[in-house]
Parts: C-alpha cells; structure tokens; sequence
C-alpha cells in the first residue's frame, strides 16, 4: 500500500459556458497521504469544489490525472467507476437527504444499491447510527431533525459502504459554531477509529485549525500553499495564508502594543518583543529561564496559548529590560530553543521610569 491515497497530477479544468471560459484549476499537483485530515481552504470561486469534485469523478478535468488508490479515475467509467466510487464517501453542506425516507432508509440507501441482504442492511444501519449517536432516531423524517442531526445522518450514510477516502463538501457552513464543534469531532472520531482519509472543502480557516493535518490554500484555481498545517500556519509564505492565519490564531500584535520600529537601543532601555512558540517548546518555562540566566526583568503585556489540531501554538509580547547584551544573548538563546522571536519595538528609557 503506498502513502499516498490521492495525487492531482497537472490538473486543469476550463468551465466553457456562453462562450465564456473560466478556468477553476491551473495545474494544480497535490496529495494526498492515507489516513489524513487534508483541508482545502479558499475564497469563494477559488476552485475548491471542483478540486474535490474531481476526486470522485464528479468533475472531469481537461488534462492532468487524478490518481485515486494508484489508479487514474479521469479515465474511468461504467463498472469500473462504480466499483472506484463505492471507496469514496461523500457529505455535502446541505445534507443531501431523501426526505421521504427517514433516517433508516437514508442510511440504508447505499446498502440498497449495492445489494446487500436485508437482514445485514438492518444490522449495518443500526451500528451506524449508533456510530453518530442517532440509536434513537432511526424512524424520524429528516424534517424533524436539526442540521446537525441531518448530518450525522449525511456521515452515516456515507460510512455505509466502509469508504477508505470521505469527502466532505462545506459540511459545518450550514451549522452554528457549537454543532460544527461537534461534527468536526464526530470527524475526527471516524478518520481515527477506522483509519478512513478525510478530505474537506471549508471557507473556515477554524475548521482547519481544529482537525486537519495538512492543509491546501487556493486562489483563482492555483494551489498557493500547502503542507502540514503546522507548517503553514508557522510560516505562512502568501499573503492568502498571512490573512487566513492571523485571523485564526488572533495572532496580530495589539496595535496600543506595536511602537516605534526597532532601532538602536537607547542606554538603560529595553525591547518590546514578540515570542512565537508552536509544539512542545510551548512547554518550557522561557519566562524563568530569561530572569535566571541573564539577569533581565520581564514584563508580560500579552499571551496568548491556542491549539492547532493537538499541537500547542502561542504567542507572547514581553518587554525585556536589563544590561544591553544580556537582552542581546537572551533573544539568540531563545531563538536557539526553536522559538520565533520578533523585535517590534524599543522601550524608550523615560517609560521604565517610576511614575510620580
Ligand atoms: N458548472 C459550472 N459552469 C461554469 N462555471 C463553473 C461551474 N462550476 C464552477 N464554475 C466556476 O469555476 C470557478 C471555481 O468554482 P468552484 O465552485 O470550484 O469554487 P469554490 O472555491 O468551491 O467556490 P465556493 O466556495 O463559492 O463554492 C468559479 O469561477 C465558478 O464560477
């Protein structure tokens, strides 16, 4: 079995209507590992859908091959597609029921298609729903459910056919903060319980933050960056990354907190700065080790502790005020420690004075 499930190879669609042409994807080369919560994140148009549209031969691209399991699915068609489709589960932001069936008959609709005895289609829909912790609903009409419950049934469904890959199509835009909560942890429930590979479509960078390993930003049908979302959310590279990120992790310095640009150091003053740490640095008592090895006084004005999926991700603006070189050596020592250090500004000598 090879780590890759997934792999856009040159992939470009051109949408011809009217006469006009929109291109929804330019030679997008992506993959997708086995196993993982991929996030495709992006401004409205960027292309998303049909990124993963694509995966499952909903959208047939131009030129380029999407390679599903190692085989290509463009090519694809009649009952070898049926047969690649049945590993692809997918869940849509407005749930997609039949409202004429009730939960029961959602879930078992699948089963249905494929066949499956009935005696075995009852015993599957009821694991299910217990799986997504509807036990108690299997004979209510979508109607009388919540968008979170329609979708959970939405999950339900999709697992039916032990899928290895589940895509999800904008699946928490239509819920309120709390239900997506809850779904996103249903999510990540399933892709660790069965192993199952996760790709996602979101306009919530949140979304992102809380359950992908790997995430890629789109723009005008362009991947522009992409990689573990540690990574990118450390070191953003685009100015897309740098707006979806900073409004995530409420990363912006405090404008009162931002002054003058750093020059040089004024006799007996100190520096204001930023301290970035992202893992298991976040860890390490920085604060102490700055007042016992270089004799400096540390004032806290911000700090802010936040997770990336299970990875710790912070920032905090100190000022540090003390003899000139131990600031110096303090700042290469923390550097040395992993940790993102960022002079942003000089404290002026006349504000460490006592106020009178
Ligand atoms: N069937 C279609 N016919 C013509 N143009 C299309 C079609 N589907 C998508 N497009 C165009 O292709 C571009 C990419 O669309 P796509 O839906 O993939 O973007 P998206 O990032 O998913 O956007 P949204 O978040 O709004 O769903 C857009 O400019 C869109 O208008």
């Amino acid at each position: 079995m090879t780590q890759e499930i997934i792999e856009f190879q040159q992939v470009t669609k051109v949408y011809r209507q009217k006469g006009a042409e929109v291109v929804a994807l330019r030679d997008v080369n992506l993959t997708v590992a086995r196993g993982e919560i991929f996030g495709i994140i992006g401004l409205s148009g960027a292309g998303k859908s049909t990124l993963l549209r694509s995966i499952n031969r909903l959208e047939v691209p131009q030129s380029g091959r999407v390679l599903v399991d190692g085989s290509d699915i463009t090519g694809l068609s009649g009952p070898a597609l049926r047969q690649a489709r049945r590993k692809i589960g997918m869940i849509f932001q407005h749930f997609n029921l039949l409202a004429s069936r009730t939960v029961r008959g959602n879930i078992a609709f699948p089963l249905e298609i494929a066949k499956v005895a009935p005696a075995a289609i009852e015993r599957r829909v009821r694991e299910l729903a217990q799986l997504v912790g509807l036990a108690d609903k299997l004979d209510a009409y979508p109607a009388q459910l919540s968008g979170g419950q329609k979708q959970r049934v939405g999950i339900a469904r999709a697992l039916a056919n032990q899928p290895e890959i589940l895509l999800c199509d904008e699946a928490t835009s239509a819920l309120d903060p709390q239900t997506t909560q809850s779904i996103l942890e249903l999510l990540r429930d399933v892709n660790r319980r069965f192993g199952l590979t996760i790709v996602l479509i979101t306009h919530q960078i949140e979304v992102i933050k809380a359950i992908c390993d790997s995430v890629a930003m789109m723009e005008d049908g362009r991947v522009v960056e992409h990689g573990p979302v540690v990574e990118v959310f450390a070191q953003p590279r685009t100015a897309t990354a740098h707006r979806f990120i900073e409004s995530a992790l409420h990363g912006e310095v405090p404008a009162g907190l931002r002054l003058a640009e750093p020059g040089r150091m004024a006799a007996g003053a100190g520096r204001r700065v930023r301290i970035s740490f992202l893992g298991e640095v976040a860890r390490q008592p920085i604060i102490a080790a700055l007042i016992r090895r270089f004799d400096l006084n540390v004032n806290i004005l911000y700090a802010n502790l936040d997770f990336i999926k299970d990875t710790p991700f912070g920032s905090l603006i100190v000022e540090l005020t003390g003899a000139e070189d131990s600031i110096e050596k303090s700042l290469q020592y923390l550097a040395d420690q992993g940790l993102r250090i960022e002079v942003i500004a000089d404290v002026e000598p006349a504000a460490l004075e006592p106020a009178r």
